[in-house]
């Protein structure tokens, strides 16, 4: 895992495939990894993810390399990041940057307002107009997704469930509104995965590392930036224009290529 030649520093682009691909990871990184997207291929819902064989070992592996200096960083709550991963339990900063927890210790869910309470029992009605539309209930967050939305209905759904969003959050000052594909939030507004990873940069075994961070939503992007102020490795997964990220891998598939992850084996023929 070493170093594999001095990085480039190139600048940010609005084209993401000419940025260069990230070096291998470094043994003194301080290693966040988004969840959704980047280390999970999209599924319709989210519920549906699957988590790859072979990518919670390796992930096991790399945290033992670096002196447990890995966590996940991601818009999932904790609980939901510990069972999707499970057994292992990594260092986890889950909706956005609000909770964070480390390896060892209990996390604290955040509070829920009577408001998000209320908000989400509308939107569940919401919803209901645009067939495979769905709600998430995160706790001190709610998600409306409409991936599952047929063709037809997609935009209409999209743009109906902003405006509700948008409506919503002003009702809820504590809050803001966080897109993402093909999903809006209302989470709340006191922190970011930018603010996530420089907690833990401030603490051990992160502290004096070089941050290394992927991900491939908007809600990524102040990760990217602090990473960059660092002088770290901001790394941006899939192809939306206009990211901060200064290095570039397609998909899931080539984030576990570069993680070292186990390509799967191929399906062998049944003798007759
Ligand atoms: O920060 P992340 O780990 O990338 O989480 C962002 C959101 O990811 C999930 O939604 C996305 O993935 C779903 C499963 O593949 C997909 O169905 C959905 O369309 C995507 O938006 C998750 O459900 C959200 O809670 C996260 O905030």
């Amino acid at each position: 895992m070493r170093q594999s030649s001095e990085a480039p520093t190139p600048r940010p682009s609005a084209a993401p495939a000419a940025l260069p691909a990230p070096p291998t990871v470094p043994d003194d990184a301080a290693l966040f990894l988004d969840v959704d997207g980047c280390l999970l291929p999209f599924a319709p819902s989210p519920d549906a993810v699957q988590v790859p064989p072979g990518l919670v070992e390796r992930l096991h592996v790399l945290h033992t390399h670096l002196d447990g200096a890995l966590a996940l960083v991601s818009g999932r709550n904790v609980a939901t990041l510990d069972a999707l991963f499970a057994p292992a339990v990594f260092n986890a900063a889950g909706l956005h940057g609000v909770e964070r927890r480390r390896t060892g210790q209990t996390g604290t869910p955040a509070e829920v307002p009577p408001g998000l309470v209320r908000v989400r029992d509308a939107a569940r009605v919401i919803v209901d107009a645009y067939p495979g539309a769905l709600v998430e209930d995160k706790g001190a967050a709610i998600a409306l997704h409409w991936r599952m939305v047929d063709d037809a209905g997609k935009r209409a759904a999209g743009i109906a469930l902003h405006a509700f969003a948008a409506g919503a959050v002003t009702g809820l000052p504590e809050y803001q509104l966080q897109p993402g594909d093909h999903v809006i939030e209302l989470r709340p507004r006191h922190a970011d995965k930018g603010s996530a990873i420089l907690a833990f940069l401030a603490e051990a075994p992160f502290a004096g590392r070089r941050p290394v961070f992927a991900g491939d939503d908007l809600t990524d992007e102040p990760g990217f930036e602090a990473v960059n102020i660092l002088g770290g490795i901001s790394i941006l997964v899939g192809d939306r224009p206009g990211s901060a990220a200064r290095f570039h891998l397609s998909s899931p598939d080539a984030v576990h290529r570069w993680l070292g992850v186990p390509a799967p084996l191929p399906l062998q023929e049944t003798p007759r």
